[in-house]
């Protein structure tokens, strides 16, 4: 059900020795990487690069080292055309007719922090980006990676409403990297290729709001006690703090959130592209809980958001879980929406 990054979109053709791309979609969208001297942004950029759909790559950062990461992958030999913006005066010339702006930047976690000790510096940093976004490319679809995404995605959507441009089927906060570690882990319980397992990760992107509905798995979780269903909801839920712990005090996950934030935008391009039944889960406005943005899969179109598909049926765990969930969601998406309307 869930869409692959890198599905082939475009046949590739060779002729005289140059590599072309068929023209049977649009394969013309400019992508903008805000963040994209980071840990993340770097290798996202290297996988968007690559990605066909992607006719011109725009690297925006504040870090030095900005125009020489645009110039290093300029030499890749893909044709997306890259550029390299530095620092606020740079902004606009990035944004300007996006299609899809991706959002990277911003402090990571170190061991001992939480997703929400990230908000003071985080915070204003989505918000002008995503002013910048209402004046430059109010039409772009935005996915927002930075930390805490349950409040980072209210903030820019308050922004956006407050330019009168919000559209809510634009904006999304990315959780593909719950689904893609859900996935990994469950392949290997269950001895297969992750990429065969299609796992539903609904709620938020931090700790308790992080629910994986291992009932709806696809093949089915090969855990027979429940006992060790609650082990690896908790493994799925702390993944991330896994991953800090791990690289004990240098950053947070970086590679795997590159390889879903370009899942993500895949997914995105190839539904503004007209594909049909492209479906991901991600963080969006919603009306199916009592919390004003909920993620779980959606259906993926031209204008963004096509059809939000809901989580079906939970089990008695699952509800418990989401139970727990909605407290913590609330007040996270209460704190963005406070700090943006100051
Ligand atoms: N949604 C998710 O699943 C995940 C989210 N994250 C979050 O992604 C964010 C970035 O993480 P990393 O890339 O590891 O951090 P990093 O520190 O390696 O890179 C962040 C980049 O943002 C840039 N930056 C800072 N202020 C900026 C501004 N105003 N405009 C443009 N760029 C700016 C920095 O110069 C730096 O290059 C963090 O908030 C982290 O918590 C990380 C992993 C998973
Ligand atoms: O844990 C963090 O701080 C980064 C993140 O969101 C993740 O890896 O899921």
């Amino acid at each position: 059900m869930f869409s692959r990054v890198l599905k082939p979109v475009a046949s590739v053709a060779v002729q005289n020795g140059a590599k072309t791309f068929s023209t049977s979609g649009q394969n013309n969208y400019k992508v903008v990487v805000a963040g994209a001297a980071g840990g993340i942004g770097q290798p996202l950029a290297l996988l968007l690069k690559q990605n066909p759909l992607v006719s011109r790559l725009a690297c925006y950062d504040i870090a030095p080292v900005t125009p020489g990461v645009a110039a290093d992958l300029s030499h890749m030999d893909t044709p997306a055309k890259v550029t390299g913006h530095k620092g606020p005066e740079e902004l606009g010339s990035a944004i300007e007719n996006a299609d899809v702006v991706v959002i990277p930047a911003g402090v990571p976690r170190k061991p001992g922090m939480t997703r929400d000790d990230l908000f003071n510096t985080n915070a204003s940093i989505v918000r002008d980006l995503a002013q910048c976004v209402a004046s430059k490319a109010p039409k772009a679809l935005v996915a927002i990676i930075t930390n805490p995404v349950n409040s980072m995605v209210p903030i820019a959507s308050e922004v956006l409403k407050k330019a009168g441009v919000y559209d809510p089927k634009r904006v999304f906060g990315v959780t593909t990297l719950d689904v893609v570690r859900a996935a990994a882990f469950i392949g290997e319980i269950n001895g297969v290729d992750p990429r065969s397992v299609t796992i539903p990760v609904i709620g938020g992107h931090s700790g308790v709001t992080i629910i994986p509905l291992l009932s709806q798995s696809q093949p089915a979780v090969k855990l027979s006690d429940q006992g060790k269903i609650q082990e690896l909801t908790k493994r799925i839920q702390e993944a991330g703090t896994e991953v800090v712990k791990a690289k004990a005090g240098g950053g947070s996950a970086t590679l795997s959130m590159a390889y879903a934030g370009a899942r993500l935008t895949n997914a995105l391009l190839r539904g503004l592209n007209g594909e049909s039944n492209v479906v991901e889960c991600a963080y969006v406005k919603s009306d199916l809980t009592e919390a004003a943005y909920f993620a779980n899969p959606i259906l993926l179109g031209k204008n963004g958001l096509e059809k939000n598909l809901g989580y079906g049926k939970l089990n008695a765990y699952e509800q418990q879980l989401l139970k727990e969930a909605m407290p913590e969601l609330l007040k996270n998406i209460k704190t963005g929406e406070d700090f943006a309307k100051k």
